[in-house]
């Protein structure tokens, strides 16, 4: 199996990924939304983007910043925020998502500074 190289910037992505997924216990945001149950996703939402995906990306050494890593964080909660309606559990489940998720990047941001 082709062991993939770990530099420590991509333990460190992967073990950011991991603590933001434990915030989706419903699992909303694990995979991309299927066309299949959703046929008009794609005419609303540009840039789909999901946890699995992300963790694609990290394994292909995609992220060259931590800034990288954040925007597709934020674009799971864009198109959340843009495709459901105010009243709806998944809207509802972005915004708790994204204030947890928030306060994970802020420690992950300090910690990444403190070891330079
Ligand atoms: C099996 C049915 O799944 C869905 O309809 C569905 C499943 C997951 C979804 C979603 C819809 N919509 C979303 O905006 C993101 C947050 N996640």
């Amino acid at each position: 199996v082709l062991e993939v190289q770990l530099t420590p910037f991509n333990i460190l992505l992967r073990a950011v990924l991991d603590q933001l997924q434990e915030k989706d216990q419903a699992k909303i945001f694990a995979q991309p939304v299927s066309v299949k149950e959703v046929p008009d996703y794609l005419d609303h939402i540009k840039n789909p983007m999901d946890f699995s995906t992300m963790r694609k990306r990290i394994e292909a050494h995609g992220y060259k910043s931590l800034e990288e890593f954040e925007a597709d964080f934020n674009q799971i909660i864009f198109n959340c925020m843009k495709y459901n309606a105010k009243d709806t559990f998944f809207h509802k489940a972005g915004l708790r998502l994204q204030d947890q998720g928030e306060a994970i990047l802020r420690k992950t941001r300090r910690y990444a500074e403190r070891i330079g």
